[in-house]
């Protein structure tokens, strides 16, 4: 089947600014809808290799690039004439990337944010950054879901949700980036959408520390059903809409995020209870654990606007108050039982 659908646009030129895992996968949603995939990478030697060999030389390294795709590390080059730009960076390099990207982006062009996480400091959303560096605020839609780069390589059906405060920008980026097997909802909650995509991963990391503690299916369970609920009240407290939460970018990702041998997040937390740092894990894998920023960053939300957030307080305690691991499980444990949607404005 076609990547290509009815409907779909057809672009003359696409930038995907990001050569991690997310980008490289990235690449092969949109070829089939572009006329030229223009990858940046920030590393000259990296871009060199993928346009000699059209393999990532450090991630995702089997999986061969559509011919359409090349690489660059020039932004000015990447972002110039870009018909549609998509954003494939870890949440600590966004800011300063669309910040360099802002004299080369087209005034309107649409702009896709597929980076997970919340700014710590300012509280800002993945999307707020970028509207904040290039303008456009309604130019700017996120992409959500359980998408594990490695399994959208090798084309096993998947499902996303993009999100934008403007209908038109989602619909433009549903048709950009969906298929036949990749299928794309649109939402008008960019909160919800990128508040759920933040929040799984700080829940990621607490399942991965249970599991490299031991914990059997019944306590994962409970960890990531309850992650959902603390997941809802920030959503609903920031303004977004809880049921999001039950959607591709929640549960979703959750899921996937939680029990996969692909995610980063959950096999980060069983590292860390083997007794591995947070800096041994990332350069030993030369991939960005986003659940340790995303702990911060919503440990602040939850401190700011007084919502209980227990497992991303237990989170945050263990990666930067040296909280042991046997008082952090503790600690939950002796936590009050209460209404199961407590916080959510019905039970209270
Ligand atoms: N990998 C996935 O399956 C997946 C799926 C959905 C969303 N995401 C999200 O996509 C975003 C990017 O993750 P990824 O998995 O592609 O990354 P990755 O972990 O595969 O790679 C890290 C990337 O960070 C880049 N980097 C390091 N230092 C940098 C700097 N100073 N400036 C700019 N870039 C720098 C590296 O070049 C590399 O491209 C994250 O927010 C992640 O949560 C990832
Ligand atoms: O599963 P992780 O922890 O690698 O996170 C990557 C993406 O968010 C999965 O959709």
């Amino acid at each position: 089947m076609s990547a290509r659908e009815e409907g779909s646009p057809r672009l003359a030129r696409v930038s995907v600014v990001g050569t991690g895992s997310w980008g490289t996968a990235a690449t092969g949603l949109v070829a089939p809808k572009a006329e030229k995939v223009v990858l940046w990478g920030r590393s000259p030697e990296a871009c060199e290799a993928i346009n000699r060999t059209r393999h990532n030389p450090r991630h995702l390294t089997g999986y061969e690039l559509a011919r359409n795709v090349s690489a660059t590390a020039d932004l000015a080059e990447a972002a110039s004439g870009a018909d549609a730009l998509v954003l494939a960076l870890p949440s600590a390099y966004l800011r300063a990337t669309a910040r360099s990207l802002a004299p080369y982006a087209g005034a309107t062009t649409p702009v896709l944010v597929l980076t997970k996480g919340v700014e710590p400091g300012t509280g800002d959303l993945m999307s707020d950054v970028v509207a904040e560096e290039l303008g456009r605020p309604g130019r700017v839609a996120a992409l959500s879901g359980p998408n594990h780069a490695e399994e959208i390589c090798q084309g096993s059906y998947a499902a996303a949700v993009v999100a934008s405060a403007e209908a038109g920008c989602a619909t433009f980026f549903q048709r950009l980036m969906g298929s036949h097997d990749f299928r794309v909802y649109a939402s008008a909650d960019l909160t919800g959408v990128e508040v759920s995509g933040a929040v799984k991963n700080v829940v990621a990391i607490a399942c991965g520390v249970a599991a490299g503690l031991g914990a059997g299916d019944n306590t994962l369970a409970a960890l990531m059903t309850r992650g959902i609920a603390e997941m809802s009240r920030v959503v609903a407290a920031l303004g977004g809409d809880p049921m999001t939460c039950m959607g591709l970018a929640g549960m979703g990702d959750l899921v996937a995020t939680c029990t996969s041998r692909h995610s980063r997040n959950r096999t980060f937390g069983e590292a860390f209870a083997a007794g591995e740092s947070l800096e041994s894990y990332q350069s030993r894998t030369h991939m960005v654990v986003e659940g340790a920023a995303a702990a911060r960053s919503v440990y602040e939300l939850a401190q700011k606007h007084a919502i209980e957030a227990p497992i991303t307080c237990v989170v945050h305690a263990i990666l930067y108050e040296g909280l042991p691991l046997a008082e952090a499980i503790e600690s939950l444990l002796q936590r009050r039982v209460r209404e199961e949607f407590y916080g959510l404005g019905t039970n209270e």
